[in-house]
């Protein structure tokens, strides 16, 4: 398995070996690579075979001699933040794998347990934990799959996700990595395959979007004393393309304007035929 990790916007789905997390099988929880957390020391040679990275969790924090021995193995670390842990402590698990000569560091924010005994994804950590590291950060979003599209928003490179999440919070999860992903992604993707995913994301939130426009602009004709293509307003068109080409410098008021004026036709046709 290549050793080489390409985060956003994946969905990482990991295993734990330890005892309570239960194991499952790896065929069926791979989506994203796959990161196995070990029991021990002793499961690192069979994680070293399978694995595309380790995850050291958020219990094992303070286990620096298995920290160190994860980090020798030379696949991607995953490092977990502590559910009471600080920026700090976290980021000095990352510097101990690199001390170990691995500098293929990944952190993942797990949320903070709260009072209540939930834990809280904190995203404004995250964000602290980008810039100071420059590390691709990971969210943790298995406590509550519904954070899925803040955390891509606040900047998240990926999502992790526990392999007991049902397939209902998969699906969700993975709607808001399409949908949002599109909207905060400003990455270069370096393959034709990742370029065309990339797209299809961009495509996948272009149809919500285009869906929700023809169904507002049904709305407005409905309100207008004269609907459809005879109270059509050719200096509102006129308007919203050029706001439209202030975000869309590259395309211009020039190509825009085709491509509004197909949209908004298929929107009049769509309410003239309802
Ligand atoms: O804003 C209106 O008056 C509309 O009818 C909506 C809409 C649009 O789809 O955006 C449609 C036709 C008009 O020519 C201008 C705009």
């Amino acid at each position: 398995m290549s050793s080489t990790l390409e985060t956003r916007p994946l969905i990482t789905r990991w295993i734990s070996l330890r005892p309570h997390h239960g194991r499952v099988r790896a065929e069926d929880v791979l989506d994203g690579p796959l990161f196995v957390e070990p029991f021990s020391a002793d499961d690192l040679p069979a994680i070293a075979e399978r694995a595309a990275g380790v995850v050291v969790g958020a219990a094992w924090m303070q286990d620096f001699q298995l920290v160190r021995a994860v980090a020798r193995l030379g696949l991607p670390v995953l490092v977990q933040r502590g559910h009471a842990a600080t920026l700090e402590e976290w980021l000095a698990i990352a510097d101990y794998c690199v001390a170990e000569g691995n500098d293929q560091v990944v952190l993942c924010e797990s949320g903070t347990r709260t009072h209540t005994g939930h834990l809280a994804l904190d995203l404004s950590l995250l964000r602290a934990a980008k810039a100071r590291s420059g590390r691709p950060v990971l969210a943790d979003v298995s406590a509550d799959p519904s954070l899925a599209g803040a955390a891509i928003v606040a900047g998240a490179d990926g999502l992790l996700l526990s392999p007991s999440a049902d397939e209902e919070e998969v699906a969700q999860v993975r709607e808001a990595v399409t949908l949002f992903s599109a909207l905060a992604g400003h990455d270069t993707p370096a393959t034709l395959p990742a370029a065309r995913a990339a797209i299809d994301r961009v495509d996948a939130a272009l149809a919500t979007l285009l869906e929700r426009r023809a169904e507002l602009a049904g709305v407005v004709q409905s309100l207008k004393p004269v609907g459809g293509f005879a109270g059509r307003d050719m200096e509102r068109e006129r308007q919203l393309v050029a706001r439209m080409a202030e975000r869309a410098p590259r395309l211009g008021v020039k190509r825009l304007t085709p491509i509004m004026n197909a949209v908004i036709e298929a929107g009049l046709h769509l309410s003239e035929e309802s």
